[in-house]
């Protein structure tokens, strides 16, 4: 496996690989791998010549008091999980490397940004948007990889790309879980034992949704009461959002009658934890 922390030596040696026909399939992240991310890898080396793997934590998209320097890292794992997986080329640059000094450019989706985390993080959407333009400016992939636990994370990068006609398909791959339901997230290490285990009502309340849609509850309103009835009842769980929106446009809905969007966001301790189902009717 090739390792990069040179953007130019990366971008030279990707170029003479697209010379001679290669597809490159390209699948970023901030590390600390964990088999949700291994999933995008391993799809990714299926359908592609050459898979290019990011590794970078993006202090841009953490606001003032996040956990930017608490992030999880372990980079020699990193290694080898994502080479087992199927990785060709690792690219882990530093900070300085992706924003030497006077870089002043963003790239901003606008509305979609302002709901669901948007609201709770501002500032991290422009965040996202702005380094996964550069890794793709870099990188010039085929394809790219995005899993759809980060569900808003998905529809923003879907606009941007048709937006600003950028030549790079964006596949979406599905929640990968622990065995009893709790999406797999690089920030899962930071619960202790008694919140772990409260954790996983946000798999049960979304399971609960997904029924009572499914049974014929149309009332938006009242469904995310439930919801968020069914959370609170662990002690240790502080509701950020639950939000029940159009499947495509993120807007919130009164009546289910078409594919929603169920995503919440929910602190256990300081550890804040997305999770979200898409509900068809
Ligand atoms: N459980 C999962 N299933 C599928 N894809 C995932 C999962 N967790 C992360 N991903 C995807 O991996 C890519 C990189 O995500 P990232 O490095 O932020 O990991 P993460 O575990 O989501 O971290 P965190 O939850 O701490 O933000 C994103 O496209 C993200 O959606
Ligand atoms: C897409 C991404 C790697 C951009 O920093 C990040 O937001 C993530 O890991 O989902
Ligand atoms: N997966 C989204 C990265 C973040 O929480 O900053």
């Amino acid at each position: 496996m090739e390792i990069y922390k040179n953007i130019q030596e990366m971008k030279s040696y990707l170029k003479e690989m697209r010379k001679e026909g290669k597809k490159i399939g390209f699948v970023p992240t901030m590390g600390y791998l964990h088999e949700g991310h291994l999933s995008l890898i391993r799809r990714a080396a299926v359908e592609n010549d050459l898979v290019v793997v990011s590794i970078f934590v993006n202090p841009r998209q953490f606001g003032p008091g996040e956990d930017f320097e608490r992030y999880p890292r372990n980079i020699e794992q990193d290694i080898r999980l994502s080479q087992e997986a199927g990785a060709n080329v690792l690219f882990i640059p530093g900070i300085n490397e992706m924003y030497p000094e006077g870089f002043n450019t963003y790239v901003e989706v606008k509305q979609l940004t302002e709901t669901l985390c948007g609201k709770s993080r501002p500032g991290h959407f422009l965040g996202v948007t702005t380094v996964v333009n550069k890794l793709f400016h870099i990188v010039n992939p085929d394809r790219a990889y995005f899993g759809q636990k980060d569900a808003q994370q998905v529809i923003v990068i879907q606009r941007m790309v048709k937006d600003l006609n950028m030549d790079v398909e964006v596949v979406v791959c599905p929640i990968v879980r622990e065995a009893d339901g709790l999406a797999m997230s690089s920030r899962n290490v930071y619960l202790n034992s008694e919140e772990r285990g409260q954790a996983i009502v946000l798999f049960h309340a979304l399971n609960m949704a997904k029924e009572r849609i499914e049974q014929g509850e149309r009332d938006a309103m009242r469904l995310k009461k439930q919801i968020e009835m069914m959370i609170q009842q662990q002690p240790l769980a502080n509701i950020d959002y639950v939000s029940i929106v159009d499947g495509e446009n993120l807007e919130e809905v009164k009546e289910i009658n078409h594919k929603v969007l169920i995503a919440l966001a929910v602190k256990f301790g300081t550890t804040r934890l997305i999770d979200n189902m898409i509900v068809e009717v």
